[in-house]
């Protein structure tokens, strides 16, 4: 077996990341990943790389969609294919038809990670650590399961490489469907900053395509930093405090030769910030950084509560989040490269519209863990939206 005795460490510091109760078993459980085979092979990530470039040049769309975080139970092979299923049913909407002409990027086999806006929570007059995403603590809500352990770094290494293994022989190569997540835990994440061995350049093992959140994509953070050092096409959320100097700035930082395929930014303004700076931001990527991907989450930036204390996303804002952008780019001469979408192919009754209100939000089709996903239906017309929005 390979021992990766070098592992990377990182200069900067992290946000959100938790301590984990149990300082000993971390460094077990970081040796023990180090000493794992990576999740996905250098000539995978170089083949998705390859894929990118034709989406750079607008010769294919992108789709990427997923849960907002997979629970370890939806792991068995048929939940896993379900979602593969899915996923190819969104991109032939995107295409119209064939479709081939999209690549596409699941968030799944390996997104179990979730940054917050709360440390802390109240359930019924306890106060609680928030749920961080599987990987890192349990979603019952009880002193036990919310504090932070470092042994479900095993579960998520042994899920991952279950569902990337039926990912990667059940689909045909050139049209297959590839694998995404947020890369938030930096324990698990830097235990699998491997180097190529062919090229000697390094990269990301655990998933095809690392992207970096809105809350943790500050341009000295470590998140960035672990970006810059991989070579997989790499994706960054920009919400709306975004300014047209730290676009430039990021651009610079995760793309410095300008080369295609690279870098993915995904927007997740919000309607009102849409409205007020789309424009601003796609005119500083036409100055100064053109082969930057343009994607659109029209979901995250929309985010509510409903009288009923659950959170929510209206199609309506979805849908006019998606036509503001679009008519932002159209007057720039801007290209927007594809959608973001936390989606599932459950009867899910968490975003409303289409048939769902917000007192179906109190129904047991509520499953999410975190946050409200569009269900089949609904993720279908909004696919269609933003293909005629275009
Ligand atoms: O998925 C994204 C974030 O983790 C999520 O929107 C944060 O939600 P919160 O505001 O409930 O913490
Ligand atoms: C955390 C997420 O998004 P953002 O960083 O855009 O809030 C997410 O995609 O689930
Ligand atoms: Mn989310």
């Amino acid at each position: 077996m390979t021992i990766h005795a070098q592992q990377w460490t990182p200069e900067h510091t992290a946000e959100q990341q938790s301590t984990w109760a149990d300082p000993e078993k971390l460094t077990q459980v970081s040796r023990w990943l180090q000493q794992q085979k990576e999740l996905v092979t250098p000539k995978e990530v170089a083949s998705l790389r390859q894929q990118m470039n034709d989406v750079s040049r607008g010769n294919k769309m992108f789709l990427q969609a997923g849960d907002c975080v997979e629970p370890y139970n939806e792991f068995d092979d048929t939940s896993i294919t379900k979602k593969i299923k899915f996923i190819n049913e969104l991109a032939t909407m995107l295409a119209y038809a064939d479709n081939t002409s999209v690549v596409k990027v699941g968030r799944i086999a390996g997104q179990f990670a979730k940054p917050r806006s709360n440390g802390y929570e109240i359930v019924e007059g306890h106060k609680l650590p928030v749920f961080r995403g599987e990987i890192v603590n349990g979603y019952e809500a009880t002193e036990e399961s919310r504090t932070p352990n470092p042994s479900r770094m095993y579960e998520a290494y042994k899920l991952s490489k279950h569902a990337m293994h039926l990912l990667a022989h059940t689909q045909p190569e050139k049209s297959r469907v590839w694998t995404s997540h947020e890369a938030l835990i930096l324990d698990y994440e830097a235990a699998f900053v491997r180097q190529n061995p062919i090229t000697g350049k390094h990269y990301l093992g655990t998933t095809h395509l690392p992207w970096v959140g809105e809350r943790t994509r500050g341009i000295n953070g470590a998140h960035i930093e672990l970006l810059q050092k991989v070579n997989n096409t790499v994706a960054v959320k920009i919400g709306p405090h975004m300014t047209g100097n730290g676009l430039k700035a990021l651009c610079e930082s995760l793309n410095p030769h300008q080369e295609d395929g690279r870098l993915v930014l995904i927007f997740r303004l919000g309607v009102a910030a849409a409205k007020k700076y789309s424009s601003l931001l796609l005119k500083e990527l036409q100055r100064h950084s053109k082969n930057t991907m343009i994607v659109i989450d029209p979901m995250h930036g929309n985010t509510q509560r409903a009288q009923n204390g659950r959170k929510t996303r209206s199609l309506n804002d979805i849908e006019n989040e998606m036509r503001i952008f679009a008519s932002a780019a159209r007057a720039n001469s801007a290209r927007i490269h594809g959608i973001h979408l936390e989606a599932t192919p459950y009867d899910v009754t968490e975003c409303v519209g289409l048939g769902v209100s917000e007192d179906d939000l109190l129904r047991r089709t509520y499953t999410t863990l975190c946050d409200p996903r569009l269900n089949a239906e609904q993720a279908m017309h909004i696919v269609q939206v933003f293909r005629e929005s275009l």
